[in-house]
């Protein structure tokens, strides 16, 4: 399988990653993971794991939050974007979502997709892109006028996906898009992923929710402790014995996954 190797012409691929916070804290040890083009990748852990620290390393937040790549390489498209900030890296293709969703409350919702799709090189453009998401979201058409702040919480994590899909990337890091929804809404952000896919952008879902993110991926890795102690087709995960146990032993209706005895 193509995750095993590096291989630059995939989307992302992440080598031997270290990341440090000040001088104790080593959020990450030598981890590897790659997202091949038009594929959705899973990266699960619980509260702590390193998930965050992976999403910032790959979209140039790092250094806004005192991180520093202490060892390792990030590929994008074969050419290194480690230590790069976030201006270039949102304009070589990269967007990103934030961990839960955060929109602009006191903007509408077409305020916030447009502010999202700054970049765009002109207003015709940017009217098309604007049209193209409002399309893909047919609940935020419906509200494009409103004020983000009063869009209900599924609501709001479409636009901050919609928000993140204005720059056309050709990934998009999602960052716990399921967190504090009801199952239901949990249910149309899962097609929404498979949408994007379809739609030829990958996605790195970084997500607690195991059972959302192995449903809609086609790989998955499991940090824990800043490193990967699992890997593999989300349909094996899924039917491994140990993430059963330890990620899907829940009752099904039940949102929050992480084991009871994790870390914290
Ligand atoms: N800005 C920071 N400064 C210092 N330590 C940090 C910082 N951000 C994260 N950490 C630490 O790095 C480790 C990994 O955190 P990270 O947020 O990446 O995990 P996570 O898997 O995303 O967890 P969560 O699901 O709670 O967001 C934790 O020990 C955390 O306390």
């Amino acid at each position: 399988m193509a995750h095993a190797t590096t291989d630059t012409s995939q989307c992302l691929s992440v080598r031997g990653l270290a990341v440090r916070y000040g001088k104790n804290v080593q959020a990450l040890h030598d981890v590897s993971l790659s997202v091949p083009p038009g594929t959705v990748v899973a990266l699960m852990g619980v509260n702590g794991a390193g998930k965050t620290t992976l999403a910032r390393s790959v979209t140039g937040m790092l250094s806004f939050h005192g991180g520093v790549i202490s060892a390792g390489e990030i590929l994008w498209e074969g050419r290194s974007i480690a230590g790069r900030g976030p201006r270039d890296i949102v304009r070589g293709g990269i967007s990103q979502t934030l961990e839960g969703r955060r929109v602009f409350a006191e903007l509408t919702v077409a305020e916030n997709l447009t502010v999202g799709g700054i970049t765009q090189r002109n207003d015709a453009e940017l009217r098309r892109r604007t049209e193209q998401i409002l399309e893909m979201f047919p609940v935020l058409a419906e509200r494009s006028d409103q004020h983000a702040g009063y869009l209900s919480g599924g609501e709001q994590q479409m636009l901050a996906i919609g928000r993140a899909l204005m720059q056309s990337p050709r990934l998009i890091v999602l960052d716990e898009p399921s967190l504090g929804l009801a199952p239901k809404v949990v249910s149309q952000v899962r097609d929404t992923i498979a949408a994007i896919r379809e739609a030829g952008t990958s996605v790195l879902l970084i997500e607690q929710n195991a059972t959302m993110a192995l449903g809609v991926s086609d790989y998955g890795y499991v940090l824990s402790h800043g490193r990967v102690t699992k890997s593999g087709p989300s349909q094996e995960l899924l039917e491994d014995p140990e993430i059963q146990a330890f990620y899907l032993g829940l009752d099904e209706d039940s949102q929050d996954l992480a084991p009871s005895g994790g870390q914290a």
